[in-house]
């Protein structure tokens, strides 16, 4: 059975981090300043918003003003097409067998879909990729023959559904030893042209929730995962083998703060579950940072469907990119420093690439590699679980002294979330050991499978 395995040359690869200012809109121009600053292709300030400060309190340090530096920075003239030069060799990497991720990471109305999927005069990051991938395609002059396939999907209040398909129902989530997270049932589809991918980008973004925002007219409610999987046959001396190369190109709903988008019922809903997904992944961007800086870390990915998804991207095989988009506007001052302490952070994010080389071999060194890992994940949880249960048992007595109503409300709020935080961790681990009591039972087959003598042998 062919299968994808990982060759022994991995590579470790640093996060590609920039950062994308959007011009400010005409809503925008009348009522607020300009307060970001591009100083040069790797450097932004983002100026303190507040005016009334003097010369005293900047001489004493009081300002707000914050600098960053990234791998690239672009200024609010810059188009898609300039963000696209500085990804384009990673995002080419897919046609030689690796996987890549892009995703545009901010706060609502700060251009993430705009960046992403663009517009006429100004094609997104998607459209450009894949252009490019079938112009390669095209210019190959070796005798390998290509396949391309194309998967898109959303993730709508904690639910999966597939954007190309009519009247998707809710799709589960999966691990698979030889692809990573995979989306079961997810429709891929088989394309031939850049023409193909863009009518079924449109007919997908068609199908995605939308919704007017007081932040932004056409707010995307939920992530869209687009994917795209170049198979590339080589025939050799010895025989054929195949490059599977991935891309997934995402575009993250926005974070948004309640009080500030007027939004009640089921849009404040909405906000809410895209907030607690973006703080998902936010911590497992920090711990993945801590991890690199630091040392071990557990890295929550469980916690929501998006980071399942996007776990590839930010630490196993994927070269990855993020796009932070903010918004130039001084009333955005706090999106804008939250969106760059995060970027700031994925710097330090590392992972491990390799090209997917299909051979004629079992699955026994794919099987083994992910019953490590879930092994580590399950001490980890177990670790944890056991903490959050020591807190629990020491907390009353820790603080019966203190005889405070406040005191009383602080330690039920405190109890509630860490109850439901241990409801979390034993449902994952519960999930784990089940993912690896099924494995191990394939690992047996596939043993079994082999130790059975060869037909003509
Ligand atoms: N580089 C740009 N040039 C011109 N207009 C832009 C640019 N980036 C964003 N805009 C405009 O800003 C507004 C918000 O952009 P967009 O919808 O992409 O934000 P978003 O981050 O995807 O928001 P949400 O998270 O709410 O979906 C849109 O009107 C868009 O056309």
């Amino acid at each position: 059975m062919p299968s994808i395995r990982a060759p022994a040359s991995r590579q470790t690869a640093t996060l590609q981090v920039a950062v994308k200012c959007r011009p400010l809109t005409d809503n925008e121009r009348r009522r607020s300043r300009h307060i970001i600053q591009v100083i040069d292709d790797k450097n932004v300030a983002v100026l303190d918003p507040d005016i009334s400060k003097g010369y005293l309190d900047l001489i004493q340090n009081r300002t707000k003003e914050k600098r960053y530096s990234f791998d690239h920075v672009y200024a609010p003239g810059c188009s898609n097409t300039d963000v696209y030069k500085n990804i384009s060799p990673t995002v080419l990497g897919v046609v030689q067998g690796l996987n890549v991720t892009v995703f545009a990471y901010g706060s609502t109305g700060s251009g993430k879909t705009y960046t992403m999927v663009g517009s006429r005069n100004d094609p997104g990051l998607m459209v450009l990729s894949f252009r490019t991938i079938f112009d390669q395609i095209k210019k190959d002059d070796s005798s390998d023959t290509f396949e391309v396939s194309c998967s898109y999907l959303e993730v709508y209040n904690e639910v999966i559904y597939d954007l190309l398909e009519k009247s998707s129902g809710h799709l589960e989530l999966r691990e698979d030893p030889e692809h990573g997270i995979i989306v079961a049932g997810l429709r891929r589809i088989k394309v031939h042209s850049a023409d193909k991918i863009l009518e079924l980008l449109n007919i997908g973004n068609s199908r995605r929730k939308t919704e007017s925002t007081e932040a932004n007219a056409t707010s995307s409610r939920s992530h869209a995962v687009l994917e795209i999987t170049v198979r590339r046959k080589q025939k050799g001396k010895y025989g054929s083998q195949v490059l599977r190369g991935k891309l997934a190109l995402v575009d993250l709903a926005g974070s948004e703060r309640a009080t500030e988008t007027n939004n009640f019922g089921q849009k404040l809903r909405d906000g809410a579950n895209i907030n607690r997904s973006l703080l998902a992944l936010a911590n497992c961007i920090n711990a993945l940072g801590k991890q690199n800086k630091k040392g071990l870390a557990y890295v929550p990915y469980r916690n929501s469907k998006l980071t399942r998804i996007l776990k590839d991207g930010l630490s196993g095989n994927s070269r990855t990119v993020m796009i932070a988009t903010i918004s130039p506007a001084d009333d955005q001052y706090h999106h804008t420093t939250n969106t760059l302490k995060y970027a700031d952070r994925a710097k330090e994010i590392k992972t491990h690439v390799h090209k997917n080389i299909g051979t004629i071999d079992n699955h026994v060194e794919d099987y083994q590699r992910m019953i490590e890992n879930l092994q580590g994940e399950v001490s980890q949880l177990k670790k944890e679980l056991a903490d959050k249960e020591h807190q629990l048992s020491v907390k009353p007595t820790e603080k019966a002294a203190d005889n405070e109503l406040s005191w009383l409300n602080v330690l039920s709020q405190e109890t509630g979330e860490n109850v439901q935080e241990r409801i979390n961790l034993q449902k994952a681990l519960f999930e784990l050991e089940e993912t690896n009591k099924r494995n191990r039972m394939e690992l047996q087959h596939l043993d079994s499978a082999i130790a059975r003598p060869q037909v003509g042998e």
